[in-house]
């Protein structure tokens, strides 16, 4: 399948431009990349084709149109992987050819250390990092991780994939340590509220260390959830929180707010260049369907024919990231010289009642694109609000706008639209 022989689907910005990129140049520091490229790695990278009912007649060529449209021929690096739906299984084939990555004289080639690298929100930035030709190496313990995330890359000369939890020391030489892990969604981190505070305190003391040691610079991404229920709105940095330390939520809220402290102490005491990202509500393609948050949970609840669950009456807000924007953050942060806590999120701010509707509107429009002519309405059901479940969140985005000149590109409609063609061909695969 060409490029040229399928309509493309066009991706529009705030301002009604086309988005033909993610990133840009900031600090001296150029992470553009194409979107088509970044795209082409997670709308289905470990396969193309589906077999037909006869096996012997090949494949489904309308999913493999649906899939080029996106990608645009950006394929030909891509496992031909085979998904056979009536025995559900997938003969995997070994990747031999790897997305191109740029070629960087070792003067700018940074390596870099990416805790959490197979999460959601890493294994973005390790698409990313590795695109723009650095060395990356992943930690993750698979908790809530997956390899597959991040399996395009194994076997690459710049990378390379640890299995190891941060709670335990890791010595590496590097010059940049992204440090993410730490499960993130409410029904992960409650899981087991004692590991969730050792992996945000004990894995932020060790990758402290390994920065102080190393001299690299260091990233903490904190969240939102700092401010806890905040009194005041929209949330600027120096708002100190209005947290419950010994709620549900407080293993999480107060273990970043203790790998803060630590990260500062490390910074004022021993001199170790630190940055702090506090991360609001983010949603995008690799997203755990099971994690319990709501983008994934409405998304994959309309495309089954389910009712939507919302929390409550649905009159607490959010407001939603797209993941793209997020990662140009977290590396435009990375790069610049502000040392402060800086909120990276996106404005447009929705009651979960509203945000539902919308979902269910998008969810629609999709299956009407993709030929379904009645689409089935499903229902907004209303079930118990989670204890402390914070009523108003918005970030301030004032700081990153002045100091890394960054804000968010993505409209909330069309993440959503990627994420919902995105969980569609996870639904095709059968494994969803
Ligand atoms: O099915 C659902 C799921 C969630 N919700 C509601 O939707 C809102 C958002 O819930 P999510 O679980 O997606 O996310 P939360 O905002 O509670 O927490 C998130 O905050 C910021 C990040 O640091 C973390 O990823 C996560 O903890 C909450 O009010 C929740 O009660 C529903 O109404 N229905």
């Amino acid at each position: 399948m060409t490029a040229s022989s399928v309509q493309s689907i066009r991706t529009l910005d705030k301002n009604g431009d086309e988005i033909t990129s993610v990133g840009f140049q900031r600090f001296g520091f150029d992470c553009e990349v194409p979107l088509d490229v970044v795209r082409s790695l997670y709308l289905r990278p470990h396969y193309v084709i589906t077999a037909s009912d006869d096996e012997t007649h090949g494949v489904d060529t309308r999913e493999e149109d649906d899939h080029a449209r996106f990608t645009k021929g950006y394929s030909a690096y891509q496992s031909k992987s085979i998904y056979h739906p009536q025995s559900q299984s997938i003969s995997y084939t070994t990747l031999t050819r790897f997305p191109p990555v740029k070629l960087l004289p070792p003067s700018s080639r940074k390596r870099v250390l990416v805790t959490g690298g197979a999460g959601f929100v890493g294994s973005h930035l390790v698409d990313r990092l590795m695109l723009l030709g650095h060395e990356v190496t992943v930690l993750d313990n698979f908790f809530t991780g997956s390899k597959t995330s991040v399996s395009h890359w194994v076997g690459h000369p710049n990378f390379e994939l640890v299995r190891h939890d941060v709670v335990e020391p890791f010595m590496i030489e590097c010059d940049q340590i992204y440090h993410l892990a730490c499960p993130a969604s409410p029904v992960h981190y409650q899981f087991n509220a004692v590991k969730t505070i050792k992996t945000s305190f004990q894995g932020t003391l060790n990758m402290l260390g390994l920065a102080k040691r190393t001299k690299a610079r260091f990233l903490l991404t904190s969240t939102s959830e700092v401010y806890g229920d905040p009194e005041v709105h929209p949330q600027p940095e120096d708002y100190w929180g209005h947290v419950n330390p010994i709620g549900p939520r407080a293993c999480y809220d107060e273990g970043k707010r203790v790998a803060e402290t630590l990260t500062y102490g490390f910074h004022n005491q021993d001199g170790v260049d630190v940055r702090v990202a506090r991360i609001f509500n983010t949603y995008g393609p690799r997203m755990n369907p099971q994690d319990g948050r709501v983008v994934s949970n409405f998304i994959v609840q309309a495309l089954r024919g389910q009712d939507l669950t919302v929390y409550g009456d649905g009159s607490q807000t959010r407001s939603f990231q797209y993941i793209h924007d997020l990662v140009d953050g977290l590396i435009a942060l990375m790069n610049s010289s502000d040392t402060r806590p800086v909120n990276l999120g996106n404005g447009d701010e929705f009651t979960i009642l509203e945000f539902a509707q919308l979902v269910r509107d998008i969810v629609e429009d999709v299956q009407r694109a993709d030929g379904v002519a009645a689409p089935r309405r499903v229902n907004i059901v209303h079930e118990g609000l989670p204890k402390d479940d914070p009523q108003k969140r918005r970030p301030d985005t004032s700081r990153a706008k002045s100091s890394l000149d960054w804000q968010p590109r993505w409209t909330v409609r069309m993440g959503l639209e990627e994420m919902v063609r995105y969980y569609k061909a996870k639904m095709a695969e059968g494994s969803l």
